[in-house]
């Protein structure tokens, strides 16, 4: 991959730098989780060293191309600015006239974050050519590019991929350790090999499955996706979230992993609540019995038990995706469960162990421990899950030499 040295002298240059910065946030917008905000300062503060005039874009969230306040990167501008120790400008757009006099006054090695990315249609437009004028106005903006939104990197859009076809790039320092890291599981892993799914980018993640039969050894599944598998079974799943579409598809994976001798491990209880909030009415059922009026929002005890004993002779293991609704206490047992015996097989036998995921992170955060009980935190989600399957990322192809 190119690197920032490619690039040259960057002294006064303007230099655009794709960040990761999408972070959980409170009903009150304030930042729950800064780990991918921490993830992203030593790429900033090496081009703003370098003399660099740094524009830094991001995105916040799923908003559907248009401004809206809850998405807004301002509290993250407020965040980045503390974590640097040194002023961050903030543009109210990402290419209008805010962001371009935002630029024409920064100084070398000062710091601009723009606005939500996704606050224009272009950024995640399906086709090249719909992208095309808004990859233009953001290239327009700099001299050079920095990838280093590792989190980023498996999608098609204007401010990861095509905007390298405008501007010189090159991959930043988080980009390429993620890179190095995550090749560690890809190549070889030591084996018993277990993959831990969770979360509630349902549909993303059920699409990943059918790659990682083949190259995991155990396949254990929690959060929002067990509802898809357990009705595929045959069980009700009450209000729980639920992807009728993928019902065949799962199906079809329980036939292969069947086939293939990769082991399923599906909750055996779940925590079952009248609605999605702290304070509902709720209490563990079995899997096989949710009652309809009732959503899972967490992997029971027995689950986590099990969970935890199919983990502890793991040599290997990636998790990507909270078990439940960590978020609310009484829904976050089964999260702490799968993190504690992560901790504990790193700690016993040197077990090689990847947490992946912006929530999921958070989560192990939030349960008080620290990054270094874990072979690595990876600030990709979607991201490292796609790395991990082999498949070629978009944002990682257009960074090759
Ligand atoms: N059973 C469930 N029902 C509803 N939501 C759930 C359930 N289980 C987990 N969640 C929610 O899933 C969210 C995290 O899912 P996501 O797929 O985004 O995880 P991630 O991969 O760690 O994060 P990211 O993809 O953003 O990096 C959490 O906010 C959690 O509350
Ligand atoms: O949270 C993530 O995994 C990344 O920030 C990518 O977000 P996206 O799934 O909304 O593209």
């Amino acid at each position: 991959m190119k690197t920032i040295a490619d690039l040259g002298d960057l002294t006064g240059r303007r230099v655009l730098v794709r960040s990761d910065l999408n972070v959980p946030l409170d009903d009150g917008g304030a930042i729950t989780d800064d780990g991918r905000v921490r993830a992203s300062v030593p790429t900033i503060k090496e081009l703003a060293s370098q003399g660099a005039r740094v524009i830094v874009t991001a995105h916040l969230g799923r908003p559907k191309g248009v401004p809206e306040e809850k998405y807004s990167l301002k509290p993250v501008a407020s965040r980045l600015e503390e974590l640097l120790g040194q002023p961050v400008a903030f543009a109210t757009d990402t290419v209008g006239e805010s962001a371009r006099e935002a630029v024409e006054a920064l100084e070398d090695g000062q710091v601009l974050l723009l606005e939500n990315l996704r606050f224009n249609k272009g950024e995640t437009a399906k086709t090249a050519e719909e992208r095309r004028e808004f990859a233009e106005q953001l290239a327009s903006l700099a001299d050079a590019y920095v990838s280093d939104g590792f989190g980023v990197v498996h999608r098609e859009q204007a401010s990861v991929f095509d905007i390298t076809k405008l501007l010189p790039s090159a991959a930043g320092g988080l980009v390429q350790s993620e890179v190095e890291v995550l090749r560690r599981l890809t190549e070889d892993p030591q084996r018993p090999y277990a993959v831990v799914l969770g979360g509630a980018k349902v549909s993303d993640k059920l699409g990943v499955i059918d790659n990682l039969l083949g190259k995991a050894d155990r396949l254990l599944i929690g959060g929002g996706m067990v509802f898809t598998f357990l009705k595929a079974q045959g069980h009700e799943v009450g209000k729980s979230l639920l992807e009728e579409d993928q019902l065949d598809v799962v199906r079809g994976y329980l036939k292969t992993a069947e086939e293939t001798g990769v082991e399923i491990v599906l909750p055996t209880d779940i925590v079952a609540a009248t609605e999605f909030s702290a304070d509902a009415d709720h209490e563990v059922v079995p899997a096989d019995q949710i009652p309809a009026d009732r959503m899972g929002l967490d992997i029971g005890p027995d689950s986590a038990r099990l969970f935890a004993e199919k983990l502890a002779d793991a040599k290997t293991v990636f998790w990507n995706g909270p078990m439940g609704a960590f978020e609310m206490q009484p829904y976050a047992a089964g999260t702490e469960a799968v993190a504690r015996a992560l901790v504990d097989i790193t700690a016993s036998h040197g077990a090689l162990t990847v947490v992946g995921g912006g929530d999921s992170a958070a989560a192990v955060r939030q349960f008080g421990h620290s990054d270094d009980e874990f072979g690595h935190i990876s600030t990709g989600g979607g991201a490292s899950l796609e790395f991990l399957e082999g498949k070629t990322l978009p944002g990682l192809l257009v960074l090759e030499d």
